[in-house]
């Protein structure tokens, strides 16, 4: 549920190239993302949590486009799911994280040349987690643009140190963006809770939240693996 008497939330930056940009996508584009996700969870890969090379499985759901990730590496083919080929990484999704990249940072230039090959669509249930982590499968530096959809979450950010402090909570709503780049590139940061029942049902999505992070990997385009 909304509250009633909505609290203003200012873009905010977290840690140094790392921001916040509450309510970023309005409820079209959210709509737009949440039906679009429906069906890349179907095929060609089917969205699954993913297996840990312990044996366990992430409590989160996964689907890739552009590139398939699996610990801890990407590859053109789901080779832990089905094999098959993933789904391109389609124009107007590359565009809008263009324009995150821009909205984020004050720099016009930002996103000059931002051009993610890969986004991970995640999926939580009210008790779905994701540790504390870097995204440091990839072999550029470019921004992580990162997109939510439906129930809040806290969204741990921390330093790109260890797991530890010093880091911020952040409590991401439905609509909100998060980028990470420069020196908050390879920050740790996790999801260590998922507040179910806080999303708007407008969006599509009756309940869950729905993570998409774009990623540059800065590997061979099509053909390599
Ligand atoms: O769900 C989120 O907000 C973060 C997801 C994430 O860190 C990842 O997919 O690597
Ligand atoms: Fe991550």
């Amino acid at each position: 549920m909304r509250s009633p008497l909505p609290i203003p939330r200012p873009r905010r930056e977290v840690a140094p190239g790392a921001v916040h940009v509450p309510g970023w996508l309005d409820l079209d584009a959210q709509r737009r993302l949440v039906v679009a996700c429906r069906g890349w969870a179907r095929g060609p890969v089917p969205m699954r949590r993913t297996e840990l090379p312990g044996g366990g499985r992430m409590s989160v759901s996964t689907v890739c486009l552009g590139w398939h990730w699996s610990p801890y590496r990407y590859t053109r083919t789901a080779v832990d799911v089905n094999d098959a080929p993933v789904a391109p990484v389609p124009a107007w999704l590359a565009d809008l994280g263009r324009r995150a990249v821009a909205a984020a940072y004050p720099d016009p230039r930002a996103a000059d040349g931002y051009d993610p090959d890969t986004v991970l669509i995640n999926f939580y249930t009210g008790d779905a987690r994701m540790g504390m982590h870097q995204d440091k499968d990839e072999r550029t530096d470019a921004p992580i643009v990162s997109l939510s959809v439906g129930d809040a979450c806290t969204f741990r950010f921390g330093n790109p140190r260890n797991r530890g402090r010093p880091y911020t909570d952040v409590r991401l709503e439905s609509g909100d963006l998060f980028v990470f780049g420069g020196p908050s590139r390879f920050a740790y940061h996790g999801v260590p809770r998922v507040f179910p029942s806080t999303g708007d049902r407008r969006t599509g999505l009756p309940g869950g939240r729905l993570n998409l992070t774009m990623r540059t990997t800065g590997l061979d385009a099509p053909g390599g693996s």
